[in-house]
């Protein structure tokens, strides 16, 4: 199980010239800082999936840095079955799997290299790498590609030997940020059986995604973030009863309701 408790992250704006016009306007715009994850709150047990939903720029690559260790939280608990990890990432580093937009993979070395070395760094025993790289090679479709450096990998081949690496350790918890964004049908379809499977085994699984066929396949909970806050956070099914339509419909309800609420506010001010 794993529970994020009110994380916050601020940073720094040293030239807010910089900012999009949108940014600029933005209310987490605060003096020389922009609150880009304000109040974000969600769990997810053993055996669950859960889809973190959110327009552009709501927080949610921000968020998950958090919990990867990446970034250091300004306020907020991350606690992995009890443990609060916040205080030591070390501790955070072996439970977690984290598969980031950006991480970019040795390009000399081989795509079994690349997932070897991440194995070693985690005090694996080669043996351990070696089967543990057998059955990921299966479950992600590797074997034809397995051998070659990875500098003239496909979108696809990156991001399936990307998702080997991160989860060679066997992470309690695995954490993916847009795993399929890019992919083609073949190769989304690898991402979520992938999923899938680690959900059989048990363990909980945070994505991050634009794409609700992915949310309608896969997930057990649903967070929608929005401006930094946690707007949603239930079951599949209490998304779906937000609204009577598709899922689509679902996202927006989770929106218009804080512009509704924010709206009625300023009347009663007004
Ligand atoms: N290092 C930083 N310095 C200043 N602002 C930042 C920094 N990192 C992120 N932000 C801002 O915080 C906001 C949230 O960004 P984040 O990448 O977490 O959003 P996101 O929900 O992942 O968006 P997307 O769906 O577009 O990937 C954005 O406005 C972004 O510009």
């Amino acid at each position: 199980m794993i529970e994020i408790r009110q994380l916050a992250k601020r940073f720094s704006i040293e030239n807010p010239k910089k900012l999009s016009e949108s940014e600029k306007k933005d209310p987490r715009m605060k003096g020389r800082f922009f609150h880009s994850v304000q109040n974000v709150s969600f769990q997810c047990g053993k055996g669950e999936v859960l889809g973190l939903l959110g327009p552009n720029g709501a927080g949610k690559t921000t968020t998950l840095r958090m919990l990867s260790t990446a970034l250091q939280p300004d306020s907020g608990h991350i606690l992995i079955n009890g443990t609060d990890v916040v205080s030591n990432p070390v501790i955070a580093r072996r439970k977690i799997g984290f598969l980031s937009g950006t991480t970019g993979l040795y390009g000399r070395l081989t795509g079994r290299e690349n997932i070897a070395y991440f194995g070693q760094l985690h005090g694996m025993s080669n043996v351990d790498i070696a089967n543990k790289i057998d059955t990921l090679s299966e479950l992600l479709d590797l074997d034809t590609f397995l051998d070659r450096r990875c500098e003239n990998f496909s979108t696809g081949m990156k991001q399936k030997t990307s998702i080997a690496r991160a989860v060679i350790h066997n992470p309690d918890v695995v954490i993916l940020d847009e795993p399929t964004t890019g992919l083609d049908i073949m190769a989304t379809q690898t991402v979520l059986n992938f999923v899938r499977s680690l959900k059989d085994a048990g363990t909980p699984v945070i994505f991050s995604t634009h794409h609700l066929d992915e949310v309608a396949e896969l997930c057990d909970r649903v967070t929608v973030i929005d401006k930094g806050e946690t707007k949603f956070d239930d079951s599949i099914s209490a998304f779906r009863g937000l609204a009577s339509g598709s899922l689509h419909d679902s996202f927006l309800t989770c929106l218009s309701q804080e512009h509704a609420a924010h709206h009625s506010v300023a009347s009663e001010r007004g």
